[in-house]
């Protein structure tokens, strides 16, 4: 589980998150929706440690995580799937698929043959720098990396910037398929409401570095996204 509790977040003195609250239950899928500017990624940022906070407490699976560096997150069992992928282009697939394998959660030090069932693609470019990948391929590779630490929690900002169609009905599958069957909490930042209503059961409103609404996505209401996510 994750609770953030009267969460105050500054960029060198510009306060963006405004006592934020919010929890969000094991094996659940919550999508953090809400316009651009509104705060969503530094959100993730801070549930990450990648941002300090300036006041509030994080907890993380029972555990205060308030000032824990990011470095600790993958030994808790949350995986990161970063806004622009942040895949190594240098890197080979396998390379980048490897180096989740460094963490201390992860004791084998081969690839799990999950991964490549889950996104075969990344088998066929094993040996491919990640920087020739197309878009779609990077982000398998993304999400593959942060799986290779075999998390407990799997958290995406928006995994479908400019990605074709197909992979988006992929990762769609993928994140559905390991929350059903493996019990993986999904949090998702995503601005798409119909891959936002396909997967996530519950939703948090974003608006000016607040959360101001949550609830079951069938009461996403016309209302809510005409006054929070339309343009
Ligand atoms: N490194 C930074 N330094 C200062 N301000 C920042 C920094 N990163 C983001 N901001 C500001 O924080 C606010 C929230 O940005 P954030 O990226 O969290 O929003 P978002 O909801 O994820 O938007 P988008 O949908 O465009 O990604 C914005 O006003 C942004 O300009």
């Amino acid at each position: 589980m994750i609770e953030l509790q009267n969460i105050d977040q500054q960029y060198s003195g510009t306060q963006i998150l405004w006592d934020v609250n919010l929890k969000i239950e094991k094996g659940s899928r919550t999508v953090i929706m809400g316009r651009n500017g509104v705060g969503k990624t530094t959100l993730l940022n801070v549930i990450m440690g990648l941002l300090p906070i300036s006041a509030g407490k994080l907890t993380i699976n029972n555990k205060d995580m308030s000032k824990a560096s990011v470095e600790s997150r993958p030994e808790i069992g949350v995986g990161y799937v970063p806004q622009g992928r942040h895949i190594f282009p240098q890197l080979t697939v396998e390379e980048n698929l490897k180096i989740s394998l460094n963490c201390k959660r992860q004791t084998s030090k081969t690839i799990p043959e999950h991964i490549f069932e889950l996104f075969p693609v990344l088998k066929e470019m094993l040996h491919r720098r990640g920087g020739d990948l197309s878009g779609g391929q990077q982000q398998q590779l993304a999400i593959g990396r942060a799986l290779v630490l075999n998390p407990d929690i799997l958290i995406l900002d928006e995994p479908n910037e400019g990605i074709q169609p197909n992979i988006v009905q992929l990762i769609r599958d993928v994140l559905l398929k390991l929350n059903k069957e493996q019990g993986l909490t999904i949090v998702l930042v995503e601005q798409k409401l119909p891959f936002a209503r396909a997967v996530g059961e519950t939703f948090a409103l974003m608006e000016k570095g607040q959360v101001i609404a949550t609830g079951d996505m069938p009461d996403l209401n016309d209302e809510l996204v005409s006054k929070y996510l339309a343009v």
